[in-house]
C-alpha cells in the first residue's frame, strides 16, 4: 500500500505523477472503509481527495498554513498528514475529531465545525506573517455552501482591501447538505459553462508555456486583463482578488499544475475548482445529501437505513400539519433541511418555506421582518448554531417583542460532532434576553401544543429539543398546553427531581418506585413556574437536571428564583461543567457528566435518600 509509506506531506514530494494517482485511489477506499465503521461525512471527504492530495504536493504543510472551512471535508489530510495509526478511531470518544483541530495536529491550522470561519483566520494569520516578517503561503479551502455564510463574505471584502498574499481555493460542488442555495451560486453554475473556455485555454497555455514562460506571463495577464471585461460581474474582481477558474477539481495533473502557478503570485487569489461530492462512491455520488453525514454502513452493500422517529421528523410533521391552518406560518431554515426534518414541510409549503444558505444572522433576522410585516415566522434552528445570531435575536427580534418561535433542534450534547456541535450554551444566552420564553417538550405530543401555543405568545418562544429518536405523535393531534405550568408526574415526601427536557427520563429512571423521591416536567425555563416551586421547596430537596452547561442554564434559574422566593431549601444542581465536551456517545457522555439516572441516584444518596433499585 502506496499510502503506508506517507508518514507526513514531505513524502509527497518524491512520488510519481502515477503514484500520485494510486494514493488518491488508496485514501478514498481507506475513507470508505472507516467512515463505514465509524460514520461521518463521506461525501465531502470524497470530494476533496485530489484537491487534498496536490495541496499537499505543492505546499509545505506545516510551515505552510493550510485551512478548511468547516473541517469536514478533510479526511484525506489527516491520512496524509500522520494520523493513517488513528484514523479508524474518527469520531469516537477519545479518538481523532471529525474536523480539523488545532490540538490535534500541528497540520491543523484552525479548530473548526462551524462554517465560513476560514477566511477570517487565513486573514488573521496573513496580517501575523507579515508583521513578523516571514514567509510561508497560506491557503483556505472553502465550499462553496460555507462561502454563503456573511463571515466569509464579510472577510473576503477585507482581503480584497488588503491584498495579503494567499490562495482561497473555492471547492463548489453546488451542494451544502442540501443543494446550495443563493444568488451566488447561480452565478458558478454559468462560470461553469464555458468549459469550451477553459479547453481552449488550457491547449494555449501549454502552447505558450513551451515557447517562453515570459510570454505566458504576458499572455495571462492578457487573459486576466480580458476577463476583467468580460467578468465584470464577477463579485470576486469586485473585491479585487485574482480569479482563476473554474477548473477540474478532480484533474490532479491539472491541480499541481496550477497550484505551483499560483502559489508564488503576489496578492489574494481564488482558485475556483469544481468536483463532485461523494467523488468516487456510486452511492455518494447519486445522493450526497444523504451520505454528507452517513451513518456507519456496510461498504459493499451500501443502503440507506430508514432511521427511526426523531424529534427532528416530529417537529417536521407538526409545523407540515400547523402550516395548514396558520396561513401566517412561514419557516426559515439556515441550511439545514434534511437536519431540522424539513423536507416534507419544504415540499408541502414551498411558498412559505426559506433556506437562506448558512447564515444564522440572515435567518433570524429575516424572520423579524417577516414578524414586523405580520407573519408567523418559525425558526427552525440547531442550538449550536443559533450561537451565531445571538445579536439578532437580541436586537431584531426581542426589543420589538416580536413573536417569532425559535424551534431549536439538537439541543444538549450530540455526540461524535464533538464540541463544535453540542448545544449546550443556548439557555445562558437566551434566558438574559428579556421577554424571551423558553421551554423543552418532553414528547412530540407536547412538542406539538407547545409549538401552537408559541404562535399566539406577544414575544419570541425558544422551544429546543435534543437530538434522537422520540414516539411520533398521532396525526391531527393538537393537545391544549398549560402554559408556563410545570407537570409533576411523580409526587415525593422528601425531594422533588426537577427535570428539564431530555434528561426526564433519567430522572423518572432514577427515582424509581421510591415515594420519597419526586419528579416534575419542569418543562418551562422562563417563565419558570414559581408557584409549583414554591409548593415542592416547603420542607423537600430539590436536584435540578439539565443537558447544557450549569452555568447560566436551568439549574441556575431556579436557584435565583428561590433567592427573590426567599425560599432556602437544600438544593443539588446537576448539569454539564465549564469545560467542552468532547465526542463521544452521547448516553456514555451523559453519564460522565453525571446527569444520567446513575448521576441523579448519587445526588440522591448526597441528600441522604438511597434509592433502592429494585423498588
Ligand atoms: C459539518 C456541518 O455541520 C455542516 S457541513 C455543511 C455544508 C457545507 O457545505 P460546503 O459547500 O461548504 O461543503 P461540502 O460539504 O463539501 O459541500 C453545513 C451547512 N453544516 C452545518 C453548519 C451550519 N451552520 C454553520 C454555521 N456551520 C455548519 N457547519
Ligand atoms: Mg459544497
Amino acid at each position: 500500500m502506496l499510502l503506508s509509506r506517507i508518514r507526513g506531506p514531505e513524502d509527497l514530494k518524491t512520488l510519481s505523477e502515477e503514484e500520485l494517482h494510486e494514493l488518491v485511489e488508496e485514501l478514498r477506499s481507506e475513507i470508505i472503509r472507516v467512515t463505514a465503521e465509524t460514520g461521518g461525512h463521506l461525501a465531502s471527504s470524497l470530494g476533496a481527495v485530489e484537491l487534498i492530495v496536490a495541496l499537499h504536493r505543492v505546499f509545505d504543510s506545516p510551515r505552510d498554513r493550510i485551512l478548511f472551512d468547516v473541517g469536514h471535508q478533510a479526511y484525506a489530510h489527516k491520512l496524509l498528514t500522520g494520523r493513517q495509526d488513528r484514523f479508524h478511531t474518527l469520531r469516537q470518544e477519545g479518538g481523532l475529531s471529525g474536523f480539523t483541530k488545532v490540538s490535534e495536529s500541528e497540520h491543523d491550522a484552525i479548530t473548526v465545525g462551524h462554517a465560513s470561519t476560514s477566511l477570517a483566520n487565513a486573514l488573521g494569520m496573513a496580517v501575523a506573517r507579515d508583521l513578523q516578517g516571514q514567509d510561508h503561503k497560506i491557503v483556505a479551502v472553502i465550499g462553496d455552501g460555507a462561502l454563503t455564510g456573511g463571515m466569509a463574505l464579510a472577510a473576503l471584502n477585507k482581503i480584497g482591501e488588503m491584498g495579503k498574499d494567499m490562495l482561497i481555493v473555492l471547492n463548489d460542488n453546488e451542494m451544502s447538505i442540501s443543494p446550495n442555495v443563493g444568488a451566488l451560486a447561480g452565478y458558478f453554475k454559468t462560470l461553469q459553462v464555458q468549459k469550451w473556455v477553459q479547453d481552449a485555454e488550457k491547449l494555449g497555455k501549454g502552447f505558450l508555456e513551451r515557447i517562453s514562460p515570459r510570454l505566458f506571463e504576458l499572455a495571462d495577464r492578457a487573459k486576466e486583463a480580458t476577463k476583467m471585461i468580460l467578468h465584470q460581474e464577477n463579485p470576486f474582481y469586485a473585491w479585487n482578488l485574482r480569479y482563476v477558474g473554474p477548473v477540474d477539481g478532480h484533474d490532479l495533473k491539472g491541480l499541481v499544475y496550477l497550484l505551483e502557478k499560483l502559489k508564488d503570485l503576489s496578492g489574494p487569489t481564488l482558485l475556483h475548482i469544481v468536483t463532485k461530492k461523494g467523488k468516487g462512491y456510486k452511492v455518494a455520488e447519486e445522493d450526497p445529501t444523504h451520505w454528507h453525514g452517513a451513518s456507519p454502513f456496510n461498504p459493499d452493500a451500501p443502503q440507506k437505513k430508514k432511521g427511526s422517529h426523531t424529534w427532528s421528523l416530529a417537529f417536521g410533521d407538526a409545523v407540515t400539519e400547523l402550516a395548514e391552518r396558520e396561513e401566517k406560518l412561514v419557516v426559515l431554515t439556515p441550511a439545514m433541511r434534511e437536519g431540522s426534518g424539513l423536507v416534507r414541510y419544504a415540499q408541502t409549503w414551498p411558498d412559505r418555506y426559506l433556506d437562506v444558505g448558512i447564515a444564522e444572522d440572515v435567518a433570524v433576522t429575516t424572520a423579524a421582518g417577516l414578524a414586523l410585516a405580520g407573519m408567523k415566522p418559525v425558526v427552525a434552528i440547531y442550538s449550536t448554531f443559533l450561537q451565531r445570531a445571538v445579536d439578532q435575536v437580541i436586537h431584531d427580534v426581542a426589543i420589538e417583542k416580536l413573536n417569532v418561535v425559535f424551534a431549536i433542534d439538537r439541543a444538549g450534547l450530540v455526540g461524535a460532532d464533538g464540541p463544535t456541535h453540542h448545544g449546550v450554551f443556548d439557555l445562558a444566552f437566551l434566558r438574559t434576553v428579556p421577554g424571551m420564553q423558553i421551554a423543552a417538550p418532553k414528547d412530540a405530543l407536547e412538542l406539538r401544543a407547545m409549538l401552537a401555543a408559541a404562535l399566539e405568545q406577544n414575544g419570541p418562544v425558544a422551544l429546543r429539543w435534543p437530538r434522537g429518536a422520540v414516539e411520533p405523535a398521532p396525526e391531527g393531534a393538537w393537545p391544549e398546553c398549560a402554559w408556563g405550568r410545570w407537570e409533576v408526574l411523580k409526587p415525593g415526601s422528601e425531594v422533588y427531581l426537577l427535570a428539564f427536557g431530555k434528561t426526564l427520563g433519567y430522572a423518572l429512571e432514577a427515582a424509581a418506585a421510591d415515594p420519597r423521591v419526586g419528579v416534575v416536567n419542569a418543562r418551562f425555563l422562563k417563565p419558570l413556574d414559581r408557584e409549583t416551586l414554591a409548593e415542592l421547596a416547603a420542607g423537600r430537596a430539590l436536584v435540578t437536571v439539565e443537558d447544557h452547561q450549569l452555568a447560566g442554564g436551568f439549574g441556575a434559574a431556579v436557584l435565583e428564583a428561590l433567592e427573590e422566593l426567599g425560599l432556602r431549601p437544600e438544593v443539588r444542581r446537576l448539569g454539564l461543567p465549564d469545560r467542552f465536551t468532547d465526542q463521544g456517545k452521547v448516553e456514555s457522555l451523559h453519564a460522565r457528566a453525571g446527569i444520567d439516572a446513575a448521576g441523579i441516584r448519587r445526588a440522591l444518596a448526597e441528600l441522604g435518600v438511597n434509592v433502592n433499585v429494585s423498588a
